[in-house]
């Protein structure tokens, strides 16, 4: 039996970034020959793309974790390490990639077309490219930026040319696996098909898929049954087919009334009344069946339909059916005006890059919320003073610090910079952020302390700040 698998859960973990190096160039009597640390390298990314030649997600189902490869270090001689290696993982035409909360992230159509679902970190700058005008010999250098791990789900919405709808037990099962090397299950109750299978039909020199999929009940475009999920499916098929079962035992149902009822299922769900539709009668094998379709076929026909008398059972019919949807097929081909362009689906921006939040909690701790910030954090190294320092100058620089004040934060306040899960903490002091490790003047309170009267405060940290905003003109690493 072959196993459709049409959602799955993917993990994917890209590379982390590697960390910049701090060395100082040595030379015979040269002591201090100036910094030569090199940059980390990036981290790879996590890359889903459209392979045409790939039709299931099984592979992630068996093996849901995926990593892509480190940045390697930087090195002194002012060499940079390698850059982690992308995963590039295929997946079928169609495949629907969302985050846990069921929200698109993408839709991936067409061969080429590609996902990051997990972007690589940055690589740290060296000692070499942190060097500036004020800063000559810096004694430290950025870390790598760990890489983004993101669980996704991926749903893969059928990219077939024929779509086989009707209600439970019509045969639809029955018929593709006749019709294609696909072995569907197949069972004698109703709603056999839970996921779509899909098979191969090879008619003369056309070859197609055929999507067979969940049964359709009335109320199915509300949702009844597994009715939107089917629906979901066709969406993207050129042609339907009605299978109707000539042969029901529910007194209440026959062929045409049947018809009606998922052609207004259909017409509920919308978007796809340019379709063109054949019907196929099934199960002429039991007589009654036989006489029955005999009965109809003048009244679909008159409707404008062309009509197949088939049994799945018996195999009979079939490969007039088979090429009739061939035909129907290459001719959509050919009017298709040329095979859609590549399109590369850029992944959004998270949050607005140049900004920042900041806002007190209940505790009283101040949140900084912000790409940069954030991230300047990741990128420091909290046993290095002057690693320490330097993102002190990048924040006030950006004016984490003005925000702070307006906020109301006072020296020795804390202050959290990233998410609740994962932030560092601080004891503020304006215009000295320290590190976690510093916390430790316990006892002492900033409040007792006499303040500079504000306009003296504000004066200093300006000085302060043209300076750094000086050096930040002559050199910005990003
Ligand atoms: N006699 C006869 N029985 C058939 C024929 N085609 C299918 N059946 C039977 O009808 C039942 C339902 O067939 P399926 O192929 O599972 O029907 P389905 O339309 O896929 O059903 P769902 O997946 O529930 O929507 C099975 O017991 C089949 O053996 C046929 O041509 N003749
Ligand atoms: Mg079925």
């Amino acid at each position: 039996m072959t196993t459709f698998v049409d959602r799955v859960e993917l993990h994917a973990a890209a590379g982390n970034g590697g960390h910049g190096c701090a060395s100082v160039h040595r030379e015979k009597f040269k002591p201090l020959g100036g910094p030569d640390g090199g940059n980390g390298g990036r981290g790879g990314d996590v890359i889903l793309v459209v392979d045409q030649s790939v039709t299931t997600l099984l592979e992630y189902h068996h093996s849901p974790h995926r990593k892509a490869t480190n940045g390697q270090p930087g090195a002194g001689d002012n060499r940079s390490g390698k850059d982690g290696q992308d995963l590039v993982l295929p997946v079928p035409d169609g495949t629907v990639v969302l985050d846990k909360e069921g929200n698109v992230l993408a839709d991936l159509v067409g061969q080429g077309t590609t996902f990051i679902a997990g972007q690589g970190g940055r690589g740290g700058l060296g000692n070499a490219a942190l060097a500036s005008a004020r800063r000559k010999a810096p004694g430290f250098a950025l870390l790598g930026e760990p890489g983004e791990s993101r669980d996704v789900v991926m749903e893969l919405k059928t990219v077939a040319d024929v779509a086989l709808v009707g209600y439970p037990s019509a045969g639809k099962s029955s018929l593709i696996s006749v019709l294609s090397a696909a072995k569907p299950k197949i069972a004698d109750y109703p709603f056999t098909t839970l996921v779509p299978n899909l098979g191969v039909v090879t008619a003369g020199s056309t070859v197609y898929t055929i999507a067979d999929v969940p049964g359709l009940i009335p109320g199915a475009s509300q949702g009844k049954g597994l009715g939107l999920e089917f629906l979901r499916h066709v969406e993207r098929c050129s042609v339907l087919v009605h299978v109707l079962d000539t042969a029901t035992l529910e007194s209440d149902r026959d062929p045409v009334s049947d018809l009606d009822v998922i052609e207004a299922e259909l017409r509920q769900y919308g978007g796809l009344d340019d379709r063109p539709r054949l019907v196929v009668l099934n199960k002429i094998d039991i007589p009654d069946g036989q006489d029955l379709a005999e009965m109809i076929r003048p009244e679909l026909e008159d409707r404008g339909y062309q009509v197949f008398e088939v049994s799945a059972i018996a195999r009979t019919g079939l490969k007039e059916l088979s090429f009739a949807l061939a035909g129907i097929i290459a001719e959509a081909r050919a009017a298709k005006p040329t095979e859609e362009a590549t399109r590369i689906v850029i992944r959004p921006k998270a949050v607005d890059d140049a900004g920042f939040t900041v806002n007190q909690e209940e505790d009283g701790i101040f949140r900084v919320r912000g790409e940069k910030p954030e991230r300047w954090v990741r990128q420091t190294d909290f046993n290095n003073d002057e690693a320490v320092g330097y993102l002190a100058d990048r924040l006030s620089r950006l004016g984490v610090e003005d925000q702070l004040m307006k906020a109301g934060a006072r020296a020795g306040d804390g202050v959290a910079i990233g998410p609740e899960e994962n932030a560092v903490v601080f004891d503020w002091e304006p215009t000295m952020m320290a590190g976690a490790e510093m916390l430790g003047r316990r006892g002492e309170d900033h409040r007792l302390e006499a303040p500079r009267p504000a306009a003296q405060r504000r004066r200093d940290r300006d000085a302060e700040r043209d300076d750094v905003q000086k050096e930040y003109d002559e050199f910005d690493p990003f």
